[in-house]
């Protein structure tokens, strides 16, 4: 068997390259035909709910935390088409042009003129609300939507035309509605040309006419860039009130939460009808994006309401290759709540239908990494999932969503925020305020939180009397405010400590304030506290540390939000809500502390919030998106399809270049079925190099091509420099070698100086000035691996670790190996977590080993400094500072090569290489591949020495 097929993927932090590739045309997506540097456009399908107009059912919407509802987070972004350029039209225009009778409490605001980047309501008039069963209907209904109606950019009401006058329907601004993904989208203008938002439109619509939904569906596409897709009323509330949130059966929301079931609610979820409902949502929302998908476009989905999608789109012909990304907005549990789900293996399929899933923290990754190995039995590596079956990877990764900060300062501005500002300060002169905004919801912690202000005002009854709690809520369903007991509790402490001209607890619906107001109490509040059970994100902490920029107050923060994962963060005052004691003295603290201790702790948490911005959210999902569709789309390329290596027509290239640059691997290629895995191995285990060198058949090979002036040649191994290259460099020095995937460069030896010493090449350290701290702690963790692996072993490199886990004879039982993939899964990811980030590192699997090494070097990295003259500072094997190569400051001697021809495994450098205009690539892997030609690597050696002949 071959040497060890050094890690062929090498995923690192570079951009993919877009390339145009003859060779596999058909396969080429459009998006790599677009500018350098330009995203393809963006296309946002959002949440288009009909419901939850403002005049029935009022909302508080916060711009920023408010991300558009389940069934809209989802974005389609497309590239530029020709002809199609969205219209401009503002939604002021579009208002007026439909209706005079806007009834947005926000209207008289000059601020809230309607635009394009806000959220429109399309209302139906009274007159289609024929019967009294039909208004009661529609006000339930719009109830519902109450709930996640603000984050609707779009919505379609049932609401009332104030003037009489008849319109079948109008579009009025809805300010509520201001969902931050599309701030976030909107905000990233620059980057996404182009969206189209799909979603629902929310309360009834069963009665809609035909006629009806069409001119809707005009309207949206041409308007707002939305593409409604219409879901029948009792699937709808059985998806999302049953299937998405209902907390008995147990089902998504509590799941995701960490909320545990209890058997009899489990057993009745098993025969819930609920998730069929769910699934024929998912394939609504399937058939509109098939519907209006164009190649080029990528496909964003957001959150838990939508996680069969993916898979659904990935198995539509149409979208079959397709980029696909999809966003948890919320929380994901360790695998072992995961896994109290009947359908968890359906929801994990979805969504491993995208390129890349994406989470808030690197907790959430890890425990979906984990979930997927422990239910699916997948390989799960730190930067991704290996799907069994059609060869797909699946990336993983973690995007915190942020604010857009501008957008809140300009709403912050607006003059009705400065009135509420001094109204506000009036009625509480002399007391104390502590905000908070949540979803009624037990997972939220309301309930936790008035019981620690209540111990709170019993432990320092100083305070009674003199601080307030200002608690907005937003109702999701009908019974949980009951429920949750939380009505009691406020009733109990307001019976308790209520005075004359006094009420500790303030409690308000969400519909009760408008945002305006709610910016105002952000801006007077001493403190806001949040004290959720778990949470993904919190992003209204982010909005209210930007609204204290003048007063500098505390932030209150559960410990079991996904915003207190980051370290900015850690400047609250973290609280576990479980813990009423000690959230109570977390409210005393933040009360009490000093203006300087309060002014620094501000500052800790406001550099964080302009960093982790909603553009920089947006930006950096897209880019990945696009980048992990790039690299995955070459592995599914049916390998068939790549044409082998046509010798007769590279051999008069070859003849005609008087400068040719070739790189070609060493093992697996150069180096193929020589050495027996037991020498292999032991040369690894014992670090006897020396005592082993490639074939010579090899050598021969080499020292022919390398004696022609017109070649220069470049053995490219991951294997480390001590042992079988030594020997390689001894014997053909004038053959370049890259060692330790990048990590080392041998210069070329091309000629002898006059006093007959060699004209200096020699070993380049690539990463001389990295910091390899994380060698020992790596080397720690894998020895604990080692040793519950049977025939494993830990090999150190100079700058690099491999762990052989799979070392073990054709005999060994088939369990013993899976036993130690699952195992170099769990280390991966242990070593990923724990020292990945914090030093830079990246992880690169093999068939029976990984590599962990610098995130910054792989052998494109190498190749790309042999390429171009002034790459990264090198510095000479052992030594330290920057040094120029014996070629005078670069590694290469040919200045513009007429021919360049690598022939190997690694993708990513084919890939780059097909960049170059004279470029033949030539993979050896049996994956599916960009390169220009497949070749076995069995016949690598042959197809050389017929070239070290052409003359
Ligand atoms: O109420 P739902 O329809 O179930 O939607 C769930 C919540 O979605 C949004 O919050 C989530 O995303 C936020 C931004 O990424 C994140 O900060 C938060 O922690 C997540 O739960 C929305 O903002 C909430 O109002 C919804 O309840």
């Amino acid at each position: 068997s071959p040497p060890t097929p050094d890690h062929h993927i090498v995923p690192d932090s570079e951009p993919a390259v877009p390339q145009s590739n003859g060779a596999n045309q058909k396969q080429q997506p459009s998006y790599r035909q677009r500018q350098p540097g330009q995203l393809p456009l963006v296309s946002i399908v959002d949440d288009l709910r009909v419901g939850g107009s403002r005049a029935i059912t009022p909302q508080l919407g916060s711009p920023q935390s408010d991300i558009p509802n389940p069934f809209t987070r989802f974005v389609n972004i497309a590239s530029p088409r020709p002809g199609t350029t969205p219209r401009s039209a503002s939604a002021h225009n579009l208002a007026s042009s439909n209706s005079n009778n806007e009834s947005s409490p926000d209207s008289n605001s000059p601020s809230q003129i309607p635009s394009l980047d806000r959220s429109f309501t399309l209302i139906r008039p009274r007159k289609f609300q024929t019967t009294h069963q039909d208004v009661q209907h529609s006000a339930r209904l719009q109830r519902k939507q109450s709930r996640s109606s603000s984050r609707r950019p779009t919505s379609v009401v049932r609401g009332s035309n104030s003037d009489g006058g008849y319109q079948p329907w109008h579009i009025s601004p809805n300010t509520h509605c201001n969902g931050g993904l599309k701030n976030a989208v909107d905000s990233a203008k620059g980057r996404v040309s182009r969206r189209l938002w799909v979603g629902t439109l929310g309360s009834s619509t069963d009665s809609f006419g035909s006629g009806m939904r069409m001119s809707i569906d005009k309207r949206m596409r041409d308007m707002c860039e939305s593409v409604p897709v219409w879901i029948p009323d009792g699937e709808f509330e059985s998806c999302y009130d049953e299937f998405c949130h209902q907390a008995s059966p147990f089902v998504l929301w509590p799941c995701l939460h960490y909320a545990v079931p209890d058997a009899p609610k489990t057993k009745y979820f098993y025969e819930s009808a609920s998730f069929k409902q769910y699934r024929s949502v998912n394939q609504r929302f399937a058939d509109v994006i098939v519907e209006n998908y164009h190649e080029g476009d990528i496909i964003w989905v957001n959150d838990y309401h939508l996680m069969l999608l993916p898979g659904l789109l990935r198995s539509h012909p149409k979208t079959a290759l397709a980029p696909i990304g999809f966003f948890l907005h919320v929380a994901f549990p360790s695998s072992e709540i995961f896994r109290c789900l009947s359908v968890r293996d359906a929801l994990l399929k979805g969504v491993l239908g995208a390129d890349l899933v994406g989470f808030q923290t690197a907790n959430y990754a890890r425990h979906f990494r984990q979930t997927v190995s422990r239910i699916l039995a997948y390989e799960s590596l730190p930067k991704g999932i290996q799907v069994e079956g059609p060869g797909r990877f699946v990336d993983v990764g973690v995007f915190p969503m942020g604010i857009d900060v501008h957008s809140l300062r300009e709403k912050k501005r607006n003059p009705e925020v400065q009135y509420w500002v001094q109204l506000l300060r009036q009625r509480y002169a002399g007391m104390k305020l502590i905000v908070g905004r949540d979803k009624l919801d037990e997972i939220q912690g309301v309930r936790h939180k008035i019981e620690a202000f209540e111990h709170f005002l019993k432990a320092n009854p100083e305070f009674q009397g003199k601080v307030v709690l200002i608690q907005v809520a937003l109702q999701t369903t009908e019974s949980n405010e009951l429920a949750g007991g939380v009505s009691d509790v406020v009733a109990r402490i307001n019976s308790a400590f209520s005075t004359l001209t006094y009420q500790p607890v303030v409690f308000l619906h969400v519909q009760e304030v408008t945002f305006s107001q709610y910016l105002a109490l952000l801006t007077v509040a001493d403190a806001f506290m949040v004290t959720s059970l778990r949470e993904g994100m919190a992003l209204r902490t982010h909005e209210y540390v930007e609204c204290q920029e003048e007063r500098k107050r505390a932030l209150i923060l559960s410990e079991f939000t996904g915003t207190y994962s980051y370290s900015g963060f850690r400047s609250c005052f973290a609280v576990n809500p479980y813990d009423t004691r000690g959230t109570a003295k977390a409210i005393y603290q933040a009360l009490t502390m000093s203006d300087e201790e309060a002014a620094s702790r501000w500052q800790d948490l406001h550099n964080h919030v302009v960093t982790q911005t909603a553009q920089a959210f947006v930006t950096s999902f897209l880019t990945r998106c696009l980048r992990a569709h790039t690299e995955h789309a070459s592995l599914s390329i049916d390998p068939s399809l790549v044409p082998p290596l046509d010798l007769p027509r590279l051999i008069p290239k070859y003849r005609h270049s008087t400068t040719r640059l070739v790189f070609v691997d060493l093992e697996g290629c150069l180096w193929v079925r020589d050495m027996s895995k037991s020498a292999m191995i032991e040369m690894m285990r014992s670090g006897k190099g020396p005592m082993v060198e490639p074939p010579e058949a090899t050598m021969q090979v080499l020292e022919k091509l390398a004696g022609d002036p017109k070649n220069e040649i470049w053995v490219l191994s991951g294997l480390p420099v001590k042992g079988a290259l030594e020997r390689l460099a001894e014997r053909v020095p004038s053959v370049g070698i890259v060692a330790e995937n990048g990590c080392f460069v041998k210069t070329r030896e091309i000629g002898k100086k006059s006093n007959g010493q060699s004209n200096g090449a020699r070993w380049i350290n690539m990463v001389a000035n990295l910091d390899f701290a994380w060698k020992g702690p790596c080397i720690e963790i894998l020895n604990y691996f080692t040793e519950r692996t049977p025939g494993s072993f830990v090999e150190e490199r100079a700058t690099s670790i491999v762990w052989r886990f799979w070392t073990a004879s054709s005999h060994s039982h088939y369990s013993d190996r899976s036993w130690a993939r699952r195992q170099a899964a769990e280390a991966q990811n242990h070593i990923f977590d724990s020292l990945g980030e914090r030093y830079g590192l990246r992880i690169v699997p093999g068939q029976n080993s990984f590599l962990v090494l610098p995130n910054n070097i792989s052998r494109s990295t190498a190749v790309g400094t042999i390429l171009h003259p002034g790459g990264p500072a090198c510095s000479p094997l052992g030594g330290a500072g920057r040094t120029t190569s014996s070629t005078g400051g670069r590694v290469s001697s040919v200045a513009d090569p007429m021919l360049v021809l690598a022939i190997g495994g690694d993708e990513k450098l084919l890939r780059r290489l097909n960049e170059l205009d004279d470029a033949e690539t030539v993979s050896t892997s049996r994956r599916g591949t960009d390169a220009k030609w497949k070749l076995d690597p069995r016949e690598v050696l042959g197809v050389l020495e017929t070239l070290t002949q052409v003359r």
